[in-house]
């Protein structure tokens, strides 16, 4: 099995994983990313099985909207059972690097209000400490050099992600060089620097279970 097969089977595990707890007012959380594609096309072959599903990002609702799928604003959602997308990096309390593709803001955002969420993501995403995948960090553009100055101070080397804006209108960038020992108190620190919106630590939010692939098929990994 390929990385692409990987990701295709992924992405069919976790509808299958969700769908016994699926019903007519059902709303879906959907990610961001090739993987999270893999999902959404999965999700479209049962679509008369729920209501709609909220978007990660503007890609994720012209995909959903492309099947067929409604896509609803979070704002009009009182009840998000569950979210699914994939990450850059899950350790083994899956905690995630994510926001390789710049939607970790509002990956984050719909990640809080899922009662469950389910990550996705063919085995090399895991690994044993974070940090080898650039940790992405979305930033006011006027606040630029001043983050990237204290991301400095904090033990990274910050790049800046030329030609990308996010959803938000934000820039992103990418801190090379960190090894993260303790995911949850850098999320804290970086989130502190004034100027910063997020950044792609999944550590005060991990996911509740990771869907694995491997060439001998999918594994279900739980914190
Ligand atoms: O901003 C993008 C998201 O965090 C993605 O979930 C992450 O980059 C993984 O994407 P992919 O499934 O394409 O590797």
């Amino acid at each position: 099995m390929n990385q692409a097969q990987m990701k295709q089977a992924v992405g069919q595990a976790a509808v299958e994983l969700i769908r016994p707890q699926l019903d007519s007012d059902s709303i879906v959380g959907v990610g961001t990313g090739s993987t999270a594609n893999c999902f959404i096309d999965a999700l479209a072959q049962i679509k008369t099985e729920f209501d709609g599903a909220v978007a990660s990002s503007e890609a994720t609702a012209a995909r959903l909207k492309s099947h067929g799928i409604p896509v609803y604003d979070l704002n009009t959602v009182s009840n998000l059972d569950v979210y699914v997308d994939g990450a850059d990096e899950s350790d083994h309390h899956l905690h995630l690097i994510k926001g390789g593709g710049a939607a970790l803001t509002r990956e984050k955002i719909v990640a809080a209000v899922a009662k469950t969420f389910v990550c996705i993501a063919d085995q090399s995403k895991l690994v044993d400490v974070l940090g080898a995948f650039p940790l992405p960090v979305e930033v006011i553009p006027m606040a630029r050099s001043h983050v990237a100055r204290e991301l400095v101070k904090l033990g990274g080397d910050p790049v800046y992600r030329e030609g990308c804006v996010t959803d938000n209108g934000n820039i992103i960038l990418d801190v090379h060089n960190l090894s993260i020992v303790d995911p949850a108190q850098l999320e804290r620190d970086i989130n502190a620097i004034v100027g910063v919106v997020t950044n792609g630590l999944f550590a005060a939010r991990p996911a509740d279970v990771l869907l694995l692939g491997t060439p001998d098929g999918v594994k279900t990994l739980k914190p």
